[in-house]
């Protein structure tokens, strides 16, 4: 958990990227969930959660402590129990660039984060000229991937339908709850949405991320981020929280992959050929050897129970594990995607199913990388039948089972902290801010030029 949630500088961009010009369609605010749950059966909607059987000892696994306390031993009855209880799912996100003109302030926004681009303490004042420099180096590569799938990302739209999907699946099992959606690195911001949950004075709040693996990069970072704007506010520290730290374990999860990956398989003449191709978002392996970031082991189990999952329902094939959409001049999770899908095509392989497993949602990198370079260059590679089990989005049993998981984690509910500690960046000094852009700047352009790095860039950025 420490290496997890590594306390340190917040860089807090709020502000910073240009206010789109449609942002309120990109409100947090689906607390009041436009939109009702027509297709699915309830009963009388109402708080009293307690009536369900809780399976705890599922979580101890999987519900985390965030600040001082442990959710789990915490449990039940720490906070005064409110006369209505109303509760908020908060839904965890990377977010995405609506229009092209997004892209390159959303890549700020991106390699800006201490938890993305992670600098020696002595150097984070080079964060942000840093970030504006590489997000304007990768806008145009990352434009034409975007222009490629429409334009814009797709994860907002997505988010919203899944939020609304869990409200109704949490419905369906009687209970009321409203259902937030924070974004770490577009419009809706965490902020937003914790201004909603104080508007709509929410008592208990169950934190979901929509990664089910647990990286510093993703979870981690966005969990910092909440943990900054709870301590700084009243109401906030004193709310009763669980976070939802991962859940890549989850039966239900782990079910509905394979019935994708199942489906899939049947689109094969011989399916018991194809090559199962797990397709992970990479991290750098810094991360994982010095930071301790558990992603890698959690991705290896997840794809261990995912397999024994299709084994118990008779499907018997290869499977291979590699790493994706590497950015910048170091080492990242090998073995590298592009890399495997070139030497399977040369091992003579011919069918094989690629399955994107970080993410939940379609993105950029189910619909440009994997659906069109990565297709491409296993056709060129020799590989003849290609197919990607597409990513869960609102799958009815994955969504239930989203709604099973903030079930179990509303009991060990806790108050997040009520350390009053600030964040350094916050309510920066115009004047310092301007100097340290300005000569952090210059430094950061000497850096990156250098011979070394201008080649590593080339090769992986621009
Ligand atoms: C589990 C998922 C993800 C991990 C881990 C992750 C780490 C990580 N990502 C970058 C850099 C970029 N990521 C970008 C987009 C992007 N990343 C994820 C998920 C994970 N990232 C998603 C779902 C998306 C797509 C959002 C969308 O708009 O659809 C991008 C921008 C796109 C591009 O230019 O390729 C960058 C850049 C790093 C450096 C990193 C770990 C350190
Ligand atoms: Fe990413």
């Amino acid at each position: 958990m420490d290496a997890a949630v590594k306390s340190g500088l917040l860089s807090d961009v709020r502000g910073v990227a240009a206010k789109p010009r449609n942002a309120n369609r990109r409100s947090s605010v689906f607390s009041s969930q436009k939109g009702s749950c027509v297709s699915m059966s309830f009963g009388t909607p109402h708080s009293d959660w307690r009536l369900k059987e809780m399976k705890a000892s599922y979580i101890k696994s999987t519900v985390h402590s965030v600040g001082a306390s442990t959710y789990a031993e915490t449990a039940i009855g720490s906070y005064p129990h409110a006369a209505e209880e109303k509760i908020g799912v908060l839904l965890l996100n990377l977010g995405g660039p609506e229009t092209l003109v997004d892209v390159q302030p959303f890549l700020f926004n991106l390699f800006a984060d201490p938890d993305i681009i992670r600098l020696p303490r002595l150097f984070q004042f080079l964060q942000k000229p840093l970030a504006q420099l590489i997000s304007v180096l990768r806008a145009p590569k990352s434009r034409e991937g975007y222009a490629a799938i429409g334009g814009g990302s797709p994860l907002l739209r997505i988010t919203n339908e899944q939020a609304h999907a869990l409200k109704c699946a949490l419905e369906a099992k009687e209970i009321s709850a409203n259902v937030y959606v924070a974004m770490r690195y577009w419009y809706p911001f965490t902020d937003e949405a914790l201004q909603q949950i104080k508007r709509d004075k929410i008592t208990r709040l169950v934190v979901l991320p929509l990664y089910p693996q647990f990286s510093i990069s993703t979870t981690g970072s966005s969990i910092r981020v909440l943990q900054n704007a709870f301590r700084e506010d009243a109401y906030l520290s004193r709310l009763p929280v669980s976070i939802i730290q991962s859940w890549y374990q989850r039966p239900g999860y782990i079910k509905s992959m394979v019935d994708l990956i199942k489906k899939e398989l049947e689109s094969f003449s011989k399916p018991e050929e194809a090559i199962i191709f797990f397709s992970a978002h990479g991290v750098p392996v810094s991360y994982v050897e010095e930071a301790g970031d558990p992603y890698k082991d959690q991705m290896e189990e997840c794809i261990a129970l995912i397999m024994q999952e299709l084994k118990s329902r008779g499907a018997y094939n290869d499977h291979i594990l590699a790493y994706q959409s590497r950015v910048g001049p170091v080492q990242w999770l090998k073995p590298y995607t592009d890399e495997v899908l070139v030497e399977l095509g040369q091992k003579g392989v011919k069918s094989l199913v690629a399955v994107p497993v970080s993410f939940v949602s379609e993105h950029i990198e189910t619909l440009e990388e994997i659906d069109m370079e990565y297709r491409e260059l296993a056709l060129e590679s020799g590989i003849e039948n290609w197919a990607r089990v597409p990513a869960l989005n609102c799958t009815s049993s994955f969504i239930t089972d989203l709604a099973d998981a903030v079930m179990e984690a509303l009991p060990s509910a806790a108050a997040m902290s009520t350390a009053s500690s600030k964040t350094e960046d916050v309510n920066q000094d115009p004047i310092d801010y301007f100097i340290k852009m300005f000569f952090g700047s210059i430094l950061a352009f000497a850096l990156l030029f250098l011979p070394k790095l201008t080649t590593a860039f080339k090769n992986h950025i621009i």
